[in-house]
């Protein structure tokens, strides 16, 4: 705390939270939409997603402090500094749900794998009526003997279609008669007779031997699964899920009961993990270390973890420690101090062994905005994640902007899929955002109603693979 990090930047604290005094209180709502964005989109340019350092108009002519980096400009950074993570061919299930494809999918068979009945009914040969014999079921084996011409046989949804089999009728379709020569089946008026193929799935319907059903990048959901499956994939390639390390640092902090003697509970501690899986981190360890530099020293100097990420002690109090501890491991800094609010004591280190780490502030709405800003482009890169697409949506309403800085405000979508900013958001606050949908980016200047304005999914009980921006 106390830090001169930040002296001599327009706009401040007292600003912010006359700015979020000003924000409307609203209930949550159904979502919003994804934009669909071309390469020169605002939205794309705001969100960070142009490898180029092109940022928000609004942003190219504002002046920053020393070593503070635009808020586009941390996400791109910290995208670009995190290296992919090795590949594994794993067994096909859940333990792999939110992994990136390493390798393409491509099929492994002919899908569907042979000509089978797309109803219950018969497989008929040629125009009816048709003399009925047997029945032929799913998973039996492909009948040896050809249907022959004016022959039926009953057959279920998924069964090998017989030789010679020109049509299914569907069983609604017909009825069968019994007669001194045996049964017999007719089609059930007014339905017509069957065109030859109706009702047959053919093999190589959905892709042939070898088609790519999917890229190289792919995010591993429960239909990839099952898709993968059908397609005769025991295991899958995919990228590793980075290791992530949480150390939450200050001795001031609670881990159960009611704050008290100026001790305050730990918030990020039952929020960060859940939050980082759902973007695909493997969550090793959470750790609450006392402030103290040694201490840190020793966490991150033994981490063995892909990113580490600390909370708390990122500004200059007498007690923030982690400037000087990775001064003395010799990190190198990539990011320090984001035009963002709240937020912008966040930061972004190489440590020497290899690992990032990503230092968010304490006040727990900053702590956030580090993991949007941060984190979630960084984890994105290590695990193999594509970008996501700008989601978007029109402001209900005029949003402040503060001069300088990007704006991160808690926003519901109302009934018309508009973002509505919510109250209680200033940076030690968690009211406004668990009540809502998502963080509108509002650039420095401000928003207005109607505006579409990129919203970062923040309802993290969500799954990696459903989380935008
Ligand atoms: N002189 C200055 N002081 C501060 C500046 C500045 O620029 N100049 N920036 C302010 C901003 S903005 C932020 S954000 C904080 C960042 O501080 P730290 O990262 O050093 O965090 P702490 O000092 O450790 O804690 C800040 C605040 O948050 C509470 N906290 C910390 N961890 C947790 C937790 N896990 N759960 C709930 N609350 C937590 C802590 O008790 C403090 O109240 O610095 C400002 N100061
Ligand atoms: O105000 Mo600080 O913006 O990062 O909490």
């Amino acid at each position: 705390m106390n830090g001169p990090r930040d002296r001599g930047r327009p706009g401040g604290d007292a600003a912010d939270r006359a700015l979020d005094d000003a924000l409307a209180l609203a209930n949550a709502a159904p979502r919003g939409r994804a934009a669909r964005p071309g390469a020169n989109d605002p939205l794309v340019v705001a969100l960070g997603h142009e490898p180029a350092a092109g940022a928000h108009p609004a942003q190219q002519t504002v002046p920053h402090a020393k070593d503070t980096v635009s808020w586009p400009e941390a996400r791109r950074i910290a995208r670009h500094a995190a290296r992919r993570l090795e590949a594994r061919a794993l067994p096909l299930g859940e333990d792999i749900l939110g992994m990136a494809l390493a390798q393409s999918l491509t099929a492994l068979t002919d899908l569907p794998a042979f000509d089978s009945s797309a109803m219950d009914g018969w497989a008929v040969a040629g125009p009816g009526p048709w003399r009925l014999r047997g029945q032929v079921l799913a998973g039996q084996r492909r009948p040896a003997d050809p249907l022959l011409g004016g022959h039926a046989v009953r057959i279920a949804t998924g069964a090998v279609l017989p030789p010679g089999a020109t049509a299914v009728l569907r069983s609604e379709h017909g009825s069968v008669r019994n007669l001194t020569d045996g049964e017999w089946l007719h089609v059930l008026a007014p339905h017509p007779a069957p065109d030859p193929g109706q009702e047959i799935r053919r093999r190589g319907q959905e892709c042939r031997h070898g088609d790519e059903l999917l890229p190289a990048g792919a995010v591993v959901t429960p239909a990839v699964l099952g898709l993968a499956a059908a397609a005769g994939y025991d295991e899958l390639t995919v990228t590793m899920r980075p290791r992530v390390e949480i150390l939450v640092l200050g001795d001031e902090l609670l881990d159960h009961g009611l704050p008290r003697a100026g001790r305050v509970r730990d918030a990020l501690g039952p929020m960060l993990p859940s939050w980082l899986r759902a973007l695909g981190a493997d969550v090793t360890d959470l750790r609450r270390l006392r402030d103290d530099a040694d201490t840190l020293h020793a966490a991150l100097a033994a981490s063995g973890a892909d990113l580490v990420v600390t909370t708390g002690g990122t500004a200059g109090g007498p007690v923030d420690h982690v400037h000087p501890v990775l001064a003395r491991l010799g990190a190198r800094l990539l990011v320090d101090g984001v035009a963002v609010r709240p937020g912008h004591p966040m930061l972004l280190a190489e440590l020497p062994s290899g690992p990032l780490l990503a230092g968010l502030p304490g006040n727990p709405l900053a702590a956030v905005s580090g993991v949007l800003t941060l984190v979630a482009p960084a984890l994105r890169a290590l695990a193999g994640h594509p970008v996501p697409a700008p989601y978007a949506a029109p402001l209900t309403t005029d949003v402040p902007g503060h001069p300088v800085d990007t704006r991160l405000v808690p926003v519901v979508f109302d009934d018309e899929s508009a973002a509505r900013p919510l109250h209680f958001t200033g940076p030690a606050m968690l009211r406004g955002l668990a009540a809502a949908d998502g963080m509108a980016v509002i650039p420095p200047g401000g928003g207005r109603a109607g505006q579409e304005t990129a919203v970062l999914d923040t309802g993290a009980l969500a799954p990696a693979w459903g989380s935008g921006g």
